[in-house]
This record gives structure tokens, sequence and C-alpha cells, in this order.
């Protein structure tokens, strides 16, 4: 074919695949052509050589077949679809390429991160979402449906795939794409329409799991049903081979798990920090021995659980380990030895497994009976959940496979599949047959030059082979004329002369021909022997996920007992009730003071101050940890507690990275604070930091209190908030369930009331106390950061200016069925009765809302309105019944 031609095809090909680089095969190499030549060459750092033909140049760069591996990964890796075209010779010696497989990034199987690599794919339907994700690299497959684009959004950041496929209607929306390519990094792929329609993705979903579709997928239908099918088809056009490792369907609800939105997720540095810096929850209290309990202590950290009866079965297996040191050390050296299984299962299935895989699958399935040895004869587990997490695989089938593959393979087997060497003796006849005589010959030339130096008495005779020479018989120059007849020169060297015989030629070629069908049919028996365990897929990947449970548990049980962590007891809904808590992270590099927190039925807000820097953040964080660590199964870090389920964990934390995107902080915070009064309930937990701090103040602070109100009157959640708008504390007098806590500091060096500020000094005694705080701190902290002094005084007098003349209403709760309502009065810091508008002052302290007294005027004018029946007058009378009343006020 021309180089026009070539290049011709490979353009087609490309077409064909809508992959974004094609690696095409000519013989040994495989081929980028054009533009695909440049961008390899660029990302690859990959020389790319001009070639000109037929007055047109092109680029081209190349890969040798035996290196596809390691460039394919790091082409995916980088985001890139690679379809890979083949080559294939046909009987009448044409060449033919076809595309045998595309890798991408969701499919990619030759990963060398031990991470989830999830494929995701979105679909909208009427009223829901439908969301699938697929990690071929394991077999598991997640679907869900959910009910609004905030939810998709949540769910993708949770999964974080490396790919996406949104459905056809899900294309169009801009925004929803954009939000998720900001918290993702991901690519997006069009996959065909036609597989996200009803019938196709059906059919797709039975196609995969068989005949009885009802009882795997039962629970899926509409938008969900589409996903799943749309996402199988996918994995299976791309030909990464993988497939038949996908044997569950996972249906979950989203609303088994606790609502935690991607901003909370981030903003509670769960498995990664908002600076990068520092370290992550699940850094912190990872401590597992393999790569498949570390995936999934990330996975149970990202989504906590709401079912109690899960949480007590993982709570009872933490205690247990946690009780039983040795036996728990035992166990996780134990599972030091374990391999990879779901991985492993997924390389046997897709025909990527060598011998040394199958060993590792060996290895680790004949774990199993020892781990179950090992937690039956240890008293404390012998009745705990682990032992019952243990039972769960079928051991039988585990130790008869490993049987089966200690039969099979020999220890230590070379990484090549095809060269023989594999298999052990005994395992098939036919290839001991193979082996004896492939032996016996090898012993004929190895006991050779023996025989041969008796029989010529040549004593410096010797027997060798190379590569091009194969074996010969090499004799000294000096001895050569002693040789027997039948040796046949083929080399004179320096020294030396080398010989064949015709029988030395016929068992070298018999030799060959041996090796060469030794290498062949146990090539064959190694296939059927990784098929054999490609067939049990669910079985290693039921071990594997067992030994991951175990080693997360373990995990859990080490980090408990390291710090001193206690078991909570799982409250009714509502409850907080914290002894002596820390932060998970601060507490492992910090002298960590430990607080309490109490949150009930009728204390459900708590509003926390104290100076920037005294610990509010890290208070409130804490909270939002050990709720959200009970709610995975884990102890928690603190002396008691007592943990409500929720529903629901949200956070507006301040927002760095959005600034340094350019986005206004306001508008994100309002975004974030408007999300979380639609979204959280009663049954959630609220951690407000700062709200309202990105706009004017008095804009601030009358944000910051309408959502205050609406959360304690209107959703009812359990919150947190931090401010240093000191003014809101007086909420606490109005709003029933509203509190007031604060993070106390010693002033040394300030007098009461009168504050010597230049040698002011404050401690951070990070104990965290009832009450506000008496003072507002902004512009001491200014003071203390040395802002000059007669800054400092002008902030003070222009504080108190501002002040003046504005008033705030407090909206209390229903009580009686009356509503509350008070005036704070920003100038004075306190309540003035606003209650005349619905008529009365009922609750409310007198201390803070002495009614300002009226004039008399002014009260003759509001009695007679109140008085007064408009029903019998004209308009007119009206008319001067108003202007009677204007003249009296004029009057006065
Ligand atoms: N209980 C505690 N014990 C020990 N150190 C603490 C404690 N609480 C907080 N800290 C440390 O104090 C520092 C400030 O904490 P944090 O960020 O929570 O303060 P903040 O009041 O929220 O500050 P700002 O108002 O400026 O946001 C952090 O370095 C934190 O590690």
């Amino acid at each position: 074919m021309t180089a026009e031609g070539i290049v011709g095809q490979y353009l087609a090909l490309k077409r064909e695949s809508e992959a974004d680089l094609l690696a095409m095969q000519m013989g040994d190499f495989y081929e980028f052509f054009h533009e695909d030549a440049r961008t390899v060459g660029r990302e690859l750092d990959l020389k790319v050589s001009e070639r000109s033909s037929g007055g047109s140049s092109y680029e081209m760069a190349g890969i040798p077949l035996s290196e596809l591996t390691p460039y394919l990964r790091a082409l995916v890796e980088r985001g890139y679809r690679v379809a890979v075209a083949e080559q294939f010779e046909r009987g009448d010696g044409d060449i033919s390429r076809e595309i045998v497989r595309v890798a991408t990034p969701g499919t990619l199987l030759e990963t060398t991160s031990q991470e989830a690599r999830y494929l995701a794919s979105v679909v909208e339907g009427e009223g829901e979402y439908g969301l699938a994700f697929v990690d071929v690299t394991t077999g598991r497959f997640h679907v869900t449906s959910v009910a609004d684009a905030g939810a998709v959004c949540t769910e993708l950041y949770r999964f974080a795939p490396t790919e996406v496929l949104p459905g056809p209607d899900v294309r169009g929306d801009d925004d929803l794409l954009a939000r998720v390519g900001e918290r993702v990094e991901t690519t997006f792929t069009l996959h065909a329409t036609e597989a996200f329609a009803p019938g196709r993705a059906r059919h797709a979903v039975r196609e995969q799991f068989g005949g009885a579709p009802e009882s795997l997928a039962g629970d899926l239908d509409g938008a969900a049903l589409r996903a799943a099918g749309a996402a199988l088809s996918y994995v299976e056009e791309t030909g990464v081979g993988a497939l038949a490792s996908v044997t569950r369907l996972q249906p979950y609800a989203a609303d088994d798990r606790v609502d935690l939105d991607a901003t909370t997720q981030r903003n509670l540095e769960l498995t990664e920090t908002m600076t990068g810096a520092g370290r992550s929850l699940f850094e912190t209290v990872d401590h597992t021995a393999t790569s498949a309990g570390r995936r999934l202590l990330k996975e149970w950290l990202g989504r906590p659980l709401r079912e109690r009866g899960e949480l007590t079965r993982r709570q009872s297996a933490v205690a247990a380990l946690a009780a039983a040191a040795l036996e728990r050390e035992e166990l996780r050296e134990r599972l030091g030895e374990a391999y990879d299984l779901e991985r492993l299962a997924s390389r046997s299935v897709s025909g990527s497994a060598d011998a040394g895989d199958l060993l590792r699958v060996r290895e680790t399935l004949a774990l199993l009976p020892r781990l179950v040895d090992a937690v039956s004869d240890a008293e404390r587990l012998a009745d705990s959940p682990v032992a019952a997490l243990l039972d769960g695989p079928d051991r039988e089938a585990a130790v008869s496979l490993a049987g089966a593959l200690d039969e099979a393979l020999v220890d230590d087997p070379p990484t090549t599949v095809t060269q023989g060497g594999l298999l052990r003796r005994g395992f098939d006849d036919d290839l001991d047959a193979l082996v004896e005589r492939y032996e016996a010959n090898l012993e004929w030339f190895e006991t050779l030059a023996e025989r041969e130096r008796e029989r010529t008495g040549i004593s410096r005779l010797s027997v060798d082979r190379n590569k091009t020479d194969g074996y010969y018989v090499q004799v000294p120059k000096s001895a050569a004329d002693a040789v027997p007849e039948e040796y046949e020169g083929i080399k004179t060297l320096k020294n030396a002369q080398r010989y064949v015989t015709d029988e030395l030629n016929e068992r070298e070629r018999e030799l060959l021909r041996l090796e060469e069908r030794r290498g062949d049919l146990e090539y064959d028996l190694f296939c059927d022997l990784r098929e054999s365990v490609a067939e049990r897929a669910e079985l290693l990947q039921d071990v594997g996920r067992a030994l991951a449970e175990l080693d997360t548990l373990a995990s859990l049980a080490v980090h408990a007992v390291k710090h001193d962590w206690t078991r909570p007891d799982l409250a009714e809904p509502g409850v907080l009730d914290v002894e002596a808590g820390r932060h998970p992270v601060v507490e492992t590099d910090t002298e960590f003071v430990p607080n309490d927190l109490s949150l009930s039925d009728d204390r459900r807000f708590l509003i926390v101050t104290g100076p920037n820097m005294s610990g509010k953040s890290t208070y409130m964080r804490q909270a939002a940890l050990i709720t959200l660590l009970a709610q995975v199964g884990s102890f928690v870090p603190a002396r008691r507690a007592r943990v409500g389920v929720v529903d629901g964990i949200y956070t507006r934390v301040g927002a760095l990275d959005e600034l340094a995107q350019g986005r206004s902080t306001f508008m994100v915070e309002m975004a974030e604070l408007s999300n979380i009064l639609h979204s959280a309930t009663e049954e959630s937990l609220v951690i407000l930091d700062e709200v309202g701090r990105g706009t004017a103040t008095y804009d601030g602070i009358s944000i910051a209190w309408a959502a205050t109100e609406y959360l304690h009157n209107v959703v009812g959640a359990r919150t947190l908030f931090a401010t240093h708008y000191h003014e809101l504390t007086t909420l606490a007098d109005h709003l029933p369930r509203v509190a007031n806590v604060h993070v106390a500091v010693d002033e040394r060096g300030t007098t009461e009331g009168e504050t010597n500020r230049r040698e002011g000094d404050v401690t951070f005694l990070r104990t965290v106390e009832e009450g506000a705080t008496d003072r507002s701190y902004g512009v001491y902290v200014a003071d203390l950061a040395g802002v000059p002094g007669p800054v400092v005084e002008r902030a003070d007098e222009v504080l108190a200016a501002l002040r003046e003349e504005r008033a705030i209403e407090a909206k209390g709760s229903e009580r009686e069925g009356e509503t509350v309502q008070a005036v704070f009065d920003l100038g004075s810091g306190s309540f003035r009765d606003g209650a005349e508008a619905d008529g009365g002052t009922a609750g409310i302290d007198p201390d803070d809302t002495a009614p300002a007294a009226l004039d008399p005027a002014t009260e003759e004018v509001v009695s007679r309105l109140r008085d007064v029946d408009t029903s019998g007058m004209t308009p007119l009378e009206a008319l001067q019944f108003v202007e009677d009343l204007r003249g009296r006020l004029a009057d006065d």
C-alpha cells in the first residue's frame, strides 16, 4: 500500500472510532499520523518524524508493539481516548486493519493506580436522573436514581469518575456539565444516543446479568435502567474485555446514605484538603494493609450510612477488633499478604492475567481459611460480626480453587505465558510426556561432551550452544586432526574448531520442536486455567470484598485504640451530645483541648462566637466529623458521645478556592446557603461558618439573621453557626431553641471594661463555654495584629457611629399560636419592643425589650386608629379622619 493509502486508511479508521487518538499497527510498531503524531509526541516526548510522499508531507510517530501498554496508560491517564487498530493478514496475503479496542479513562484496565476508577453514565428521565457507576478494574457496578441536578453532582463527586457519559438530555445541560467539570477531573464522552434508549438499555442489562434480570435488576426502571444499560454497552464497545467481571448490579438508594453535597465533602476535607497542604480525614485514619481496604475505607468515609442495623454491625466489629489487640495484629499481618482479588478477577476475565497473577489469586484465596481459623480461635472475635463477615464467601469453593491453582502452577513462574515453564509436573499427562521427551533430549546434549571426550580421547572437547550456530561441538585447533570422520566443521575460530554431526542436528531440531510444542500446550492449558479462574470471578470478588472489609474495620479499630476513641451511642434523631470531643485530624498533631457539645430537641441551634483563630471552625467541623464517623460505623474522638443519626450534613465555610477561580465569594456563599436552606431537614446537621461576611456588614447581619430564623423556625435542623456578628448572639434570648457558646480566651494584661489594648494579650484557651462573648473582637484583633493606634481608635468611633439608627426585627418562633416579634437595635445592641405589630410582648425578656415610651400625641393617634370602625365611614369621612390624625401629629 502506498504512503497515501496508509494515511488514508488511518484517517478513515480514526473517523470510525470517534476516539481522540488512533494507534495503528504497522508491522512491529503502532503508528500515529498527522495531528495525532504531534499530540503523542508532545505528551509522551516521542520523536515525531516528517515524511513526504506524492508531494504532500505528514508527521508520524511510532511505538514498538511491546511498549503499547505503558504508552496507552500514559495517554489515557492524561484524559485521551485512544483507539487501537491491529493488523491482520488475510488468506490472500493482503493486510487489513481493524480497531480492536478503545482505551478510555473510564475503562482502562492497565492502571497502575490503586484507586477506584469509575465510569459514570447520567440520564435525565421524567422528574429524575439515573446514574450508573462501573469500575471495570474491580467489577463494581452501582446504580441509582436521584431527584435533581444537585444530587447528580453530589453522587458524581462521591464516585469521582474518570469518564462520564452524559445521556442525550444531559448533553445540552451546560450548567450541570460545568458544575461537574469544576469539581471532578473527568472526561466527557458522547456515547451513542440509542444506547440510552429504554429498550436497548434493558437488553444490555439482561444480557449482562443473564436470564433473570428481574431478580438482579428488579429495583431498576426508568432513568436508572437507562444509565445502567448505556454504561454496560459502552464498556462492551470499547473492547476492554472486562465486562464479564461486572457480575453484580448493586442498586442503591441515594437516601440510604447521609446526604453530603459536593461542597461539604470538600469542606470537611474527607479525602483531600482544601489547600492541598496538611492531611485529610482519610489520610489520618487510614491504617489499612491492603489497597482494596484503602479503597473501601475511602468509600465509607465519602458515603456514610443511615441504617442503624448496619452501623451497629460495623461498630460491634470495630469494638471486637479494638478489644482483641493481639489477634487483630495477627489478622492485619496476614492481610498484608493478600493481593487485590477484585482487580485480579478483572484481569482474569479480560485475559490479561499472567501466571504470577494466578499465583496471587491462589495465595490470597488460601488466606481465607487461615483468617477464619484465627478469628474462631480468638474468644473476643468468634461471636462478633467479624466472624460472620468471613463466613460470607464460599470457603469451600475458595479452598478448592486455591488447591487447583496450587496443583497447576509452579512456584516461581516466568512472566511470559507463551514459553512454558508455568505448570507443574503431574498437572497434565500430555504435557508431562512432552516435557519428559524434551528433558531426555536436553540431557542427551548435556552429557554429549562427556561421551564424546571418552569416545574421541580429546580431553578439551566441549559442547555449547549459541544463537547463530545452535548446538555444536568445540575442539581446540591442536586436536582438530583427532576428530572423528562424521564431524562436520561449521566454523573456525582462532584457537578452536566448531563441528556438528547429523545426529546432533536431528536432535536439535527435535528439541526445538518439543520446546515449541511444550510452549503451545502450556499456553493452552494456562488459558484454560485462567478461564476457570475467570469463571469464578464472583467468588474472587466475594473473598476480595470480605478481606477488604476486614481490613477497613481493623483499620478503624487501630485508630480508635491509638487515639483513645470511643464507641458512640446511636441516639434518636435530634441529639448530639459529646463529652470531651476532639477534632480527629487536628488532635493528631496538636495538644488538643477537648470540648463538650450538646444539641438536643430544645437546643438545636448554637451560635458560636470568639475571636479569630480561637477555634470556632475547628469546633464546628469537629461536630460534623464526629457525626460523620459515627455514621461510618467508626468510633469517634471523644470521651463519650451520643449521636442521633442524621440524614444529611451541610456546610458553608470560607470559600478559598472560589476566590482563586475568580468567582464572587458572596455569590458562591449565597448559592451554598440557598442549597442548605432548601435541602436540610429536621434530621440534618448544618454548619455555617461566617455567613454573610462577603457583603456589607448590615446586609450580612440581615442575611445571617434571617437564615438563623428560617433554620430555627421552619427547617428545625441542628445547626452550629460561627459568627463575628456579635449582634446575633442576642437571638438566643428570643428564639427558644437557640443557645450561645463561645470559645474562651484569656485576656491577660487587659483591665475589665476599659481595655488597655497596647498591653493587651490574648491567650487562646480553646475551651468552649456556654453563653455569648461579651464583646466584639474585630477591632480588637486588628489592634493585636499591630494596626497603628490611631487607626484602631478611629475604627472604634466609626463602629459606634455605624450602629446608630439600625434595627432588625426578630421573628420568633410560633408559640401558642402567636408570633413573637422583637426589634433589635444595633445602636444599643439590645432589643426594644417591636411587638405592637401583633399586639403582645409574650416571651420577650423584659430586660432586653423595655418598650420605648411613646409621646402622648402619638399614643392618642395609635389608640384612635385602633378603635375606629371604618365600615360605617364614607371615603370622604375616612379622608377627613386621616387628615385629623395628621394634624394631631403635626401639632405635637
Ligand atoms: N480545641 C483545640 N485545641 C487545640 N488547638 C485548637 C483547638 N481548636 C482549634 N485549634 C487550633 O487553633 C487554630 C485556629 O482554629 P480555627 O481555624 O478553628 O479558628 P477560628 O476561630 O475558626 O478562626 P477564624 O475566625 O479566623 O476563622 C487552628 O490552628 C487549630 O488547629
